[in-house]
């Protein structure tokens, strides 16, 4: 039997949830799970639903048979299988802990993807990718080439098929037009607790103003850096006694489990982005995979 989720946008306004679960049942499907938000302050309405078809609906089926209940109420509608594994683009500088920490949760069943590439800038990591029978490429980003780089990173994520960009701790600025082409598809640890400490070595920053908790955030990434919508974050505290090296260590741990909760959470279907914020849904009952050996 396959499950597949829904994700619904709209305007707000009564009959929303009734619709669309009406047209659920009258296909012979069994919610398993459902989760919505009305934004008052917005008037945006947003719907996710997990669902078993009983009668071997296909994809098309219930998108061709859903057509006029999406019109009726002016939706944005998108159903998928949730068995199929998004593929993923992962990107990093010279830290590698969260791209060890994913590579490690994907292999074991973790991180339901399919890991199409890794991109670098540097090629500290080519051993540890090419050995999980990733591809590597290396793309060096200097000012002069920044341009050229990223037609080479496009180029990458167009032939794989990617549908997400995973900024696991890359240190290059991406130009507003890479954003604007791929909004929506570029996830970002920062390593500090949002909005404080943007840009580079927020550590240091932390340290020189004496702050007593150190975190960090995950978010889509926009032209502004450092300011896309924040899909997650966690802090953890420190003492005075702490130096900025000390806070690099504590973080490593909070930036890599931030990243793949964000990262958990985008591939089910469970972020919309609501103007410069996000409404992310709760995970799923058994939407984390068995893991197996690692
Ligand atoms: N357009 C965006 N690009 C990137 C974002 C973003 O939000 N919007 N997030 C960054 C990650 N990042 C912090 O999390 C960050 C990366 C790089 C810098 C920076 O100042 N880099 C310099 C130096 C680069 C180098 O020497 O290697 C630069 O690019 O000129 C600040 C913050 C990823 N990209």
């Amino acid at each position: 039997m396959t499950s597949f989720a829904l994700r619904v946008q709209c305007q707000s306004r009564r009959g929303i949830v009734a619709a669309v679960s009406t047209f659920l049942a009258e296909q012979n499907c069994n919610i398993t799970d459902s989760a919505q938000f009305d934004d008052v302050e917005t008037g945006n309405f947003f719907m996710r639903m997990s669902f078993r078809s009983e009668g071997g609906r296909s994809i098309d089926d219930l998108v061709n048979g859903f057509a006029s209940v999406s019109k009726a109420f002016d939706m944005e509608a998108e159903f998928f299988d949730e068995a199929v594994k998004r593929k993923i683009v992962i990107m990093v500088s010279g830290f590698g802990h969260c791209l060890n920490d994913l590579l490690y949760r994907w292999r074991i069943g973790g991180l339901p993807v399919e890991i199409v590439a890794v991109i670098s800038n540097h090629m500290d990591y080519q051993k540890l990718v090419v050995n999980h029978d990733i591809p590597f490429h290396c793309i060096k980003v200097t000012k002069a080439n920044k341009p050229d780089a990223e037609a080479r990173i496009m180029n990458v994520v167009e032939e794989t098929g990617a549908e997400l960009i995973v900024l696991a701790r890359y240190m290059q600025i991406l130009s507003d037009d890479m954003c604007q082409k791929m909004s929506g598809r570029i996830i970002n640890i920062h390593h500090s607790f949002l909005p404080s400490f943007k840009g580079a070595n927020p550590y240091k920053q932390a340290f020189e103003r004496g702050v007593k908790l150190i975190g960090a955030t995950s978010h889509y990434v926009t032209a502004d850096l450092d300011e896309g919508p924040i899909i997650e974050q966690d802090t953890i505290r420190v003492t005075h006694a702490q130096s900025a090296e000390d806070y690099v260590a504590l973080g490593r741990d909070v930036e890599s489990q931030v990243l793949a909760r964000a990262i958990h959470a985008h591939i089910h279907g469970r972020v919309f982005v609501n103007g410069n914020k996000t409404v992310v849904f709760p995970p799923s009952p058994g939407s984390f995979a068995s893991e197996r050996r690692g």
